[in-house]
């Protein structure tokens, strides 16, 4: 799982997870039984006050006051954060002190997991009145736990990366539930344009959906194609289960979706609806759907909350991620768009479970690609598993060996989308690195009318940008052999014999990244370390394309 590379990252010792929430919200109970599931150490930061001080908390409050406890509080949290690694529990107020949430934050930042237990606030109240011994309960305890409530659920909310609902759960399912939700990858996006989002990986990272979209949205427009009619309904479930009226809105499939009509066709509907720029709109599925479904929520109303919820390989580790979204034009893939940030991103395992092997393997390009221009252990991973992921069964998926790796390809794939949008979220430089197989592989998909995929015509772009790249005297012979192998292990083409030159080289002269006459393409110079490569020399150009024709 996501959670296992989690922990192999972690070079300190840190808790596996911190539990936050309200008096009577079950953090001592269900902690300690996701350490019995587990078989770690649990640690109730109370108790552990109360032995360093030898007395009870509210003799402490009685004798010395709140701000000293605080300052007790602060001190042993401050001390376990960095030396305990198992599953620990705060006391209600702690976040509530501005060094802890700092503290708390350094610790997320370093793949800590803080999970809010969001229980029913009747159970919760009554739990707390039942447990006795809590000062800040003192006179009319249900007013007080109501008013405390309402203080602090924002700043749980602002301190936790996992929100965890309990309500009208047993403790063993609540706490199968907080290990599953610890164990999701999570990449955070931020940056100068950016409203802050999280990308979750996970099996039911669907779960999230409520606390995604929040309490502004009434309706929310769930756009998704037939293909993944099964996680479909699971989220329109979850949907309407949290109370939000939903509208189903199936499209067509693939790219035949991505086209104005279609738009068209959506924001119709919504205005027939009565969509109002408060409301939400989920896009679930491959790529296409959730460019399009962004697309759509980028212009309805110039902008309503999108939350993307990929389904193929290729759609979580790259096309969720990065605010990208657009439409295809008869002249061209993606010509029109904009970048328009998610606020926030699902990836979840369980979808893979009904993708065929051929899209799997497609989404593979997208993974090499990062794994070429920016993690080299992404294309270690690859190499090691080859076969294995070749072999992709979506029925076996989750029960197989396949899953921590398929995990933690993802979650590293994304970091490295992360880490080009955060820096230049609309494209004037760096982001262009993305792009890396893609000027070449753009041309092959408008000229093959979009029957031959995406991932796959990459897979081929990045053997002619590998090939340009060589040509022109930046990158070694050995590397570029290296990028035929590697692809052909994997079962992605590295040749392709469609059209002819002059045809390739008109559409590369359409490219987004090409600037007046001029071509300009995503190099590499070596592994690891891609480059701008403008206006590359003409000859250069067209037998980097005869050599990638010769192989077909
Ligand atoms: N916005 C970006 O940054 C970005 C990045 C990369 C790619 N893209 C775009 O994404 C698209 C390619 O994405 P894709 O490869 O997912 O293509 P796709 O959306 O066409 O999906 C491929 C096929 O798989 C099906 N499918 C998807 N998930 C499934 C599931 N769980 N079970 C069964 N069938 C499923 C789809 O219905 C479709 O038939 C292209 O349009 C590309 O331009 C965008
Ligand atoms: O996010 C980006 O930036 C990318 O370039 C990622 C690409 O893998 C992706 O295919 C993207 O859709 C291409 O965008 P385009 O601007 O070249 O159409």
């Amino acid at each position: 799982m996501a959670g296992h590379s989690r922990r192999a990252k972690r070079a300190r010792r840190q808790p596996e997870a911190v539990i936050v929430g309200m008096m009577g919200a079950g953090k001592t109970r269900l902690g300690k039984e996701m350490s019995q599931m587990l078989g770690i150490a649990f640690e109730d930061a109370d108790e552990q006050i109360e032995r360093r001080i030898g007395m009870t908390i509210p003799k402490y409050f009685a004798k010395h006051g709140e701000p000293a406890f605080r300052q007790v509080e602060y001190d042993v949290i401050d001390e376990t954060l960095g030396s305990f690694d198992g599953i620990y529990a705060l006391g209600g107020g702690a976040p509530m002190t501005p060094a802890v949430r700092e503290r708390l934050r350094n610790y997320a930042d370093r793949g800590g997991r803080v999970i809010y237990l969001l229980a029913d606030p009747s159970e919760a109240m009554d739990r707390a009145r039942r447990g006795g011994g809590r000062p800040m309960l003192d006179g009319d305890a249900d007013a007080r736990w109501m008013a405390l409530y309402e203080q602090r659920d924002p700043v749980y909310r602002q301190v936790a990366n996992v929100i965890v609902r309990t309500h009208g759960m047993t403790p063993k399912a609540a706490a199968r539930k907080m290990i599953e939700m610890t164990n999701e990858g999570i990449v955070h996006v931020d940056g100068a344009g950016i409203e802050p989002y999280d990308v979750r990986i996970g099996e039911g990272t669907l779960n999230h959906l409520p606390d995604v979209i929040g309490e502004g949205p009434v309706c929310v427009a769930l756009i998704h194609t037939q293909s993944v009619q099964r996680h479909s309904d699971r989220a329109r479930a979850i949907l309407r289960k949290a109370g939000y009226e939903v509208s189903d809105i199936v499209i067509p499939d693939a790219e035949a979706g991505k086209t104005i009509q279609v738009a068209n066709g959506i924001w119709e509907r919504l205005g027939n609806e009565g969509f109002t720029r408060s409301d939400a709109i989920v896009g679930l599925g491959g790529g296409a759907c959730t460019d399009l479904a962004g697309f759509v929520a980028a212009t309805w109303m110039r902008g309503v909350r999108y939350v993307n919820c990929p389904t193929s390989l290729l759609a979580m580790v790259d096309a969720s991620t990065g605010g990208k979204t657009g439409i295809n034009t008869p002249q061209g893939k993606n010509l029109v768009g904009s970048f328009y940030t998610p606020a926030g991103v699902l990836a979840d395992l369980r979808t893979l479970t009904s993708l065929p092997n051929d899209i799997f393997i497609e989404g593979l390009g997208e993974v090499a690609k990062s794994g070429f221009i920016r993690d080299p252990e992404i294309l270690t991973i690859l190499e090691d598993h080859a076969d294995e992921l070749r072999a992709f069964d979506g029925e076996t998926f989750l029960e197989s060996p396949l899953k921590p790796v398929v995990a933690e390809l993802i979650e590293r794939t994304v970091r490295v989308k992360a880490y080009h949008v955060s820096a230049d979220l609309k494209e004037a430089g760096l982001r262009e690195f993305l792009n890396y197989g893609h000027t070449f592989g753009h041309a092959i998909e408008q000229l093959e009318h979009f029957r031959w995929r995406h991932g796959n015509a990459v897979a081929v772009g990045m053997v002619y940008a590998a090939e340009l790249s060589n040509l022109t005297g930046h990158l070694d012979r050995q590397t570029v052999e290296y990028t035929y192998d590697l692809l052909d292990r994997l079962g992605l083409p590295t040749s392709w014999n469609g059209a002819s030159f002059d045809e390739v080289l008109a559409l590369m002269h359409r490219d987004k990244k090409a600037r007046g006459n001029t071509l300009r393409f995503v190099g590499l110079e070596e592994i690891g370390t891609p480059f701008h490569l403008n206006d590359p020399d003409a000859d250069a150009v067209r037998k980097a394309f005869e050599r990638v024709r010769q192989q077909a």
